[in-house]
């Protein structure tokens, strides 16, 4: 059944009981009629990418607490395998898969039918078992033979779906089988630092005993490649962001016209605006005629479809779910908040009623205002940090790395941090301001509730958020959280204007700034700090002169 369908019901599948007007988190509605949890477990199996519920089981079942690990173990299913386009349908139908292209390809049933069907490297099947990787999710069992088969492809899956393997196991398996050390052969770009960092280290994970030459454009191998200390020649694979890699170019020092197959992760980001003219360069200096071309994101809309269909050949297109939609293991919600203090008000609400489950994300719509946050919580005794691009890179590896080992609770950040980072186990984000698009709140929401776990996601929004808030909560309807809502956002559903939606993304909303402070006492504190300012530059006056 098509998993939107099945998510935009309409009433039968509120999922929540949440009131907008109080503080708290919605908790899971309980279920009384037969029907209703019919129609759920249908919903789960769906939605289910990750296949840790035993769905026959559910009305018995104990509730999961809410810590528990998932376990990944390997099915007690049969290893599937797909043999016919019947059995191919069925699959598709049970993850909500759209397929279309010419001459489409079965999709995978099990990592094992890669071995019958594409004779997939031993090594990297025990790589992708010894690191948990037992059953393919949808992306994965639709995108790996498709790229197997030598096609481009735009692929859309929600956040935390397992994107990143499917296409790094068919570039692993592919160019491990051609000639190294020939030169840059495979490239994934991604359009942050961060990202680019944790997709080589899931690549790492894959090449593990094979002999292919991986990398990352960081720093230290940029500098090298500079100072000719090291030949690009030298990479079988590279990981990167566009920035990095045009320097390179430019400097005559990256050679990418060996380039088999590229990647454009988080598509949507690299064909905007600020980034589209690097994209570009990247994609000229991959001259290979035989280059292939593969798009990923949790959010494609269709002008970005357009511009990929323009420089693809015959694409493959794979929609699982519903394009742009936010992934349903998470549970969404809106808190107005009356004014800029009242969201401060509401953290602090949130952590009196034991609500503020670590680790917590909280995203904030500029660098002012995120280390305005920070100093506050910071009275507040959390153990806190805050990432944003004033940050130097080794604070910010520092910083993500111990929020990663769970030595921060609660990390504070821009948009830097909203998409494709997978922290594991994050139980909460909180939107403390609106994001500018729905594209913005699906990817900021989908640091949580990854990789089969649940989550939550909390926005805070203001009167003066009226214009900001509707498509996010066109987001909340699409994925069955209405509940989530105030009653006047539910009735007040018309779409923004083309206009409208610009002018949101163009100007972020004047606030208030964030402190508990009185305003009367930040003036006074300023007009010190400007005296103070002001005696010492007499004083070094006065030197000078006397000098
Ligand atoms: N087949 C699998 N079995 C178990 N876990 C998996 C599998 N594939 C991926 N994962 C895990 O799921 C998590 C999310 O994967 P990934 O980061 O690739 O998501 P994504 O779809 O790229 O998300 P985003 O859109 O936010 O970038 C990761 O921790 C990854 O290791």
């Amino acid at each position: 059944m098509d998993i939107f369908r099945i998510l935009s019901r309409g009433a039968s599948l509120k999922k929540t009981k949440g009131v907008s007007a109080d503080f708290s988190l919605a908790k899971p509605a309980v279920e009384s009629t037969a029907k209703k949890d019919d129609l759920d477990t249908e919903i789960e199996k769906e939605v289910d990418f990750f296949h840790q519920k035993d769905h026959k089981k559910r009305e018995s079942a104990k509730p999961e607490p809410e810590d528990e690990e998932p376990t990944f173990e390997p099915s007690v299913e049969p290893t599937r395998k797909v043999l016919t386009t019947e059995e191919a349908l069925q699959l598709r139908k049970s993850y909500g898969a759209k397929v279309s292209g010419d001459d489409l390809h079965l999709p995978i049933g099990s990592f094992e039918d890669l071995v019958t069907r594409f004779k997939l490297n031993k090594q990297l099947l025990d790589n992708l078992i010894s690191n948990g990787f037992t059953e393919p999710t949808p992306i994965q069992c639709e995108a790996i033979p498709a790229c197997l088969a030598d096609r481009d492809l735009i692929c859309c899956a929600p956040t935390g779906s397992g994107k990143t393997l499917a296409f790094l196991i068919p570039m692993v398996q592919q160019l491990g089988k051609g000639r190294k050390n020939h030169g840059v052969r495979g490239l994934v770009i991604s359009p942050t630092k961060e990202l680019a960092a944790q997709i080589f280290n899931e690549l790492t994970k894959l090449c593990k005993g094979s002999s292919l030459q991986i990398g990352v454009l960081n720093k230290s191998i940029a500098g090298k490649l500079r100072n000719r200390v090291l030949a690009s020649s030298k990479f079988d694979i590279l990981v990167s962001t566009p920035l990095r890699l045009i320097d390179l170019i430019g400097e005559e020092v990256m050679d990418l016209s060996k380039v088999e197959q590229v990647v454009f992760d988080e598509v949507d980001k690299l064909f905007e605006s600020k980034f589209v003219e690097q994209t570009d360069r990247v994609l000229t200096a991959c001259s290979n005629p035989r280059l292939r071309r593969s798009i990923f994101s949790a959010t494609v809309t269709s002008s970005v479809e357009e511009l990929a269909n323009s420089i693809m050949n015959s694409p493959i297109r794979i929609i699982i779910g519903h394009k742009e939609a936010a992934n349903s293991n998470i549970e969404q919600k809106l808190v107005f908040c009356g004014n800029e203090h009242g969201k401060l008000l509401a953290l602090r609400e949130m952590l009196r009623k034991g609500e503020f489950k670590p680790p917590v994300i909280i995203f904030l719509q500029s660098i002012t205002r995120a280390k305005a946050l920070f100093h506050e919580l910071l009275y507040d005794r959390l153990n806190v940090d805050v990432i944003h691009a004033e940050r130097t890179q080794l604070q910010r590896e520092t910083i993500i790395d111990r929020f990663r080992k769970g030595e921060l609770w609660c990390l504070i950040c821009t948009d830097v941090l909203a998409r494709g980072i997978d922290f594991k186990g994050i139980n909460l984000v909180i939107n403390y301001d609106v994001p500018t698009s729905a594209q913005a709140y699906v990817h900021r929401i989908g640091r949580t509730g990854r990789g089969g776990r649940s989550g939550k996601a909390v926005t805070f929004y203001t009167k003066e958020d009226t214009l900001a808030i509707k498509p996010i909560v066109n987001v909340m309807k699409q994925s069955g959280w209405e509940d989530g809502m105030a009653g006047w956002l539910k009735n007040d559903l018309s779409k923004l204007t083309k206009r409208e939606k610009k002018q949101i993304k163009q100007k972020a909303v004047d606030r208030k700034p964030i402190s508990t402070v009185p305003a009367v006492v930040r003036k006074k504190r300023k007009q010190r700090k400007e005296m103070i300012e002001a005696s010492k530059k007499r004083k070094l006056l006065e030197q000078s002169s006397s000098n």
